[in-house]
């Protein structure tokens, strides 16, 4: 029998739509699962696919059906799981194998596990996959961080099964160790973003315009052919045309969302690097908040739930969600930026966007634009709110965001990401800002001192002569 070009452990739904893809490029791919009683009825389900698939119950087996050097994917969740397969599968591994993690593991994690298989001269390669199930079968966008060797032998695999985006694969090896997964990271704090200021575009239009649940599906889905054409425009308006029984769909959900760690990572990494990711955690702590419904649900009998009639316009909406998706890129690329500093990745921002526009949750329209300014980017250094076509589109929707973030909250809507977006644009477009009472209380407080605008070196205040 032929050895496998790649194996691929974890047969969930990731693991198996990847393999299922990678076989429909003709790719012969050993694939082994932790619970072994299934494996045979995933390669029985995958009709023609079947004879690039190699099921394997054992693994050291599934390691001895591979070419070498070897390349190994795990999609399992990281962590814990990822650090116990690393343990079993390197003593069955030789000098030039790589193992791929393609979970959102912690970047840090990666970096580690990169550094301690370096030593045994096996490769770590750390692969954020973007695109959901779909994706995963039909086209993802992945961003890798690894070495050069693993690249070479990755890049025809991974160019063949990913989305296309005018013909061009959206994958790239963005630098070494823990690159591609702090990208996807940032990839996955932009998308908590996005999806928080649509469900608060959602709420004004329900409770606050008295729109239906079909009615607002009806306008995203308008919106979807416009400017803010992207994924989640297109599959909120999807969503929100569902029934059950007469109802919309969405109202069976429970308004409690879930989240599984990127978005907060990549808040804390911000924060850890001395930048903010505001419009992010509102996204965060607004899922948190929504966890907590019971509690809600007694204060709005205490203070009353009512949210009033906003006077806003459905093209006042639109811009509103442009100009913040503008500004929530802007504070991811930010992130990115400080990140290539911080660990010395050669991370191409354009390039980033570029794979960003086809297979991943968060794809757009806009990211052409982000792409085009970032490889414009001399006029700018990589800022992505100095780009001209960029200040241009977000000047055009800025008054739009004010107006609707200001009657939310007027009204009592709750706009935690679109009123983020404002603030965190106010404050950086005043050259002169109110940070110095801040220096004047550190230092009244702690002789802590500050800088004057007036002459060199570090001052103290008079309150300590
Ligand atoms: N679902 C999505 O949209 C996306 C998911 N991801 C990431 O991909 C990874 C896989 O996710 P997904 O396919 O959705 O998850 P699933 O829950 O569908 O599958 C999980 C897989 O991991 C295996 N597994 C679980 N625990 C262990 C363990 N301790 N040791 C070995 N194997 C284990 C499971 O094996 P068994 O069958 O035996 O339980 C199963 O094969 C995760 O890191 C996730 O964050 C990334 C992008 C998108
Ligand atoms: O990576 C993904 C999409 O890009 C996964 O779907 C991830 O689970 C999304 O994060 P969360 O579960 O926290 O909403």
């Amino acid at each position: 029998m032929s050895r496998a070009n790649i194996g691929i452990y974890g047969l969930g739904v990731m693991g198996s739509a990847l393999a299922l893809n990678l076989a429909e490029q003709g790719f012969d791919v050993a694939v082994t699962n932790r619970e072994v009683s299934w494996i045979a009825d995933f390669v029985a389900e995958a009709g023609p696919l079947a004879e690039r698939l190699h099921p394997h119950s054992e693994l050291s087996a599934f390691v001895s059906g591979l070419k070498t050097p070897r390349v190994i994917l795990f999609m399992i969740p990281s962590g814990a799981p990822m650090d116990s397969m690393i343990a079993a599968v390197t003593p069955l591994l030789e000098a030039g194998d790589t193992i791929i993690d393609g979970g959102n593991a912690n970047f840090h994690d990666t970096r580690r596990r990169a550094e301690a298989l370096g030593q045994q001269d096996l490769h770590f390669v750390g692969m954020g996959v973007s695109g959901g199930e779909k994706g995963a079968r039909h086209g993802p966008s992945m961003m890798v961080g690894g070495t050069a060797h693993s690249w070479t032998q990755l890049e025809p695999m991974l160019r063949a099964i990913a989305a296309k985006y005018e013909g061009v694969p959206c994958v790239a090896h963005l630098g070494p160790d823990g690159a591609g997964h702090f990208v996807k990271t940032v990839h996955n704090g932009i998308e908590y973003a996005d999806m928080q200021m649509i469900a608060e575009a959602y709420g004004l239009m329900r409770f606050g315009l008295g729109m239906s649940a079909p009615e607002i599906g009806a306008q995203f889905e308008a919106w979807d052919k416009g400017p803010l054409r992207s994924y989640l425009v297109e599959i909120t308006g999807a969503l929100l045309q569902y029934e059950e029984a007469g109802v919309p769909f969405v109202d069976h959900i429970r308004d409690a969302a879930g989240q599984k760690g990127t978005g907060r990572w990549t808040v804390i990494e911000a924060l850890q690097m001395g930048q903010s990711a505001s419009m992010i955690e509102a996204a965060i702590g607004a899922r948190s908040w929504s966890s907590e419904k019971v509690l809600r649900e007694r204060l709005g009998v205490q203070y009353g739930a009512g949210r009033g009639a906003v006077s806003v316009s459905l093209d006042q909406i639109a811009d509103a969600l442009m100009a913040g998706r503008i500004l929530a890129y802007a504070q991811g690329f930010r992130i990115l930026r400080q990140a290539a500093e911080e660990y010395n990745w050669p991370l191409d921002f354009a390039r980033i966007a570029q794979i960003w526009r086809a297979g991943c949750i968060i794809r757009a329209a806009l990211l052409d634009d982000i792409a085009e300014a970032f490889e414009n980017s001399a006029s700018h250094g990589g800022q992505l709110l100095e780009a001209e076509a960029i200040a241009a589109k977000l000047q055009a929707a800025l008054p739009r965001l004010r107006a609707v973030a200001g009657a939310a909250l007027g009204a009592g809507h709750p706009a935690p990401a679109l009123s983020s977006a404002v603030s965190f644009f106010d404050s950086l477009r005043i050259g002169s800002g109110t940070a110095n009472i801040i220096q004047a209380q550190r230092d009244f407080f702690g002789r802590h001192g500050f800088e004057r605008l007036d002459q060199e070196g570090k001052h103290h205040g008079p309150w300590w002569d």
